[in-house]
């Protein structure tokens, strides 16, 4: 989870705790009850984002003065511009729901004030009367106003447990976002983010080390030209189903681009090269046809740059050298694995 991330999954008990700690913060500040306010405020209390915090709480020192637009757009800082990025239906959906909430609150405050002021007449009442009469009819309205404020606050919390059940959805939601944006729409591999995302993590852990597969497809302008930009992406896709076919713990596949695969492998330079000779040969294997009344099949073939990790190498050092190993294998006829130089060459 980035630290950007504001998170809403404590129980009942957890959260209602969290809105009574940030109510009073709000009424010292004369910070009026909007649904802003209250999310900006809940958040703070939870203690999760420093920074959200930190930025709050300077901008509304107890001695200050409110400002509407600061706190809209703390709001729109903290909650829709960094937790749902470019997903507009989910970032309607968390506004809606602050606003449910900030209702709820709202009455369930409105309810226990009422509530207080009508113990503190009840006791007055009790404390100088002498009529049993007065006495029995101040017991049954207290117990009666008792009742009313349980039935508010169960219903109160009625209310928080279904803004948890959307807070899932939106979660469910944000998810689905967060899994198309790493997903290749034409292949349905990992694409060149997730692809960034997991040389850095590979990266990251010298051993095993890491190894690097440039792929890409040979003379495809050509195949697009005589079999169609239809049949292109066809081929693309066959493509793609063969590499996701040979992922496993230690094998990363994606569409780097265009016509450009990549494989992460987390293991030595042997088994790297070997999973490259097993790709070329099984891609040169694909076949396809013109559609009739054409009647000619075609094939595909692939060059492949295969490079070992240094010790400490930048993934962009790496994509490099596999580049370059990937541009030998093309000049020197295509169709090709070429290695890079090895760690040893340093
Ligand atoms: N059908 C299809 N074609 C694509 C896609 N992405 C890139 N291409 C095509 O891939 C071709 C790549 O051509 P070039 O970079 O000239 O390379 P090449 O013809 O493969 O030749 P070499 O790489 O030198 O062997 C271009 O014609 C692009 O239009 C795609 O998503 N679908």
């Amino acid at each position: 989870m980035s630290r950007d991330m504001l998170e809403f999954n404590e129980d009942l008990e957890t959260s209602a705790d969290y809105l009574r700690k940030a109510i009073p913060l709000m009424v010292q500040r004369g910070i009026p009850p909007t649904p802003y306010n209250y999310a900006l405020w809940y958040a703070h209390v939870q203690g999760l984002n420093p920074e959200l915090s930190r930025e709050l709480l300077a901008e509304f020192p107890v001695s200050g003065s409110y400002s509407a637009k600061k706190s809209e757009s703390l709001f729109f800082k903290y909650f829709i511009k960094n937790y749902l990025p470019n997903n507009p239906k989910a970032q309607n959906l968390l506004v809606s729901l602050v606003a449910q909430l900030a209702r709820a609150v709202a009455r369930n405050l409105a309810g226990s004030q009422q509530y207080g002021d009508s113990l503190r007449e009840a006791r007055q009442i009790l404390d100088q009367a002498s009529d049993p009469m007065l006495i029995q009819e101040t017991l049954s309205q207290l117990l009666a106003d008792t009742r009313a404020v349980e039935g508010m606050h169960q219903e109160f919390q009625g209310e928080l447990q279904s803004a948890r059940d959307e807070v899932e959805l939106l979660k469910q939601e944000l998810a689905r976002t967060q899994q198309r944006a790493l997903v290749d729409a034409l292949t349905n591999i990992p694409n060149r983010r997730a692809f960034d995302h997991a040389l850095l993590r590979a990266l990251q852990d010298p051993e095993p080390p890491t190894c690097l597969l440039l792929l890409d497809l040979d003379h495809f302008k050509q195949c697009n030209d005589t079999f169609g930009h239809l049949m292109g992406d066809r081929v693309l896709q066959i493509t793609g189903q063969l590499l996701a076919d040979l992922r496993d713990e230690q094998v990363f596949v994606a569409r780097y681009g265009g016509e450009e695969f990549a494989i992460i492998v987390e293991g030595r330079l042997e088994r790297a090269v070997a999973l490259a000779e097993q790709v070329r040969k099984q891609v040169s294997a694909i076949r396809f046809r013109q559609k009739p009344p054409a009647s000619g099949v075609g094939t595909v073939t692939t060059s492949i740059g295969v490079v070992e990790a240094r010790a400490h190498e930048r993934p962009e050092e790496l994509i490099e050298r596999a580049d370059r190993a990937l541009y030998r294998a093309k000049s020197a006829g295509r169709d090709r694995v070429e290695v890079g130089e090895t760690p040893a060459a340093d």
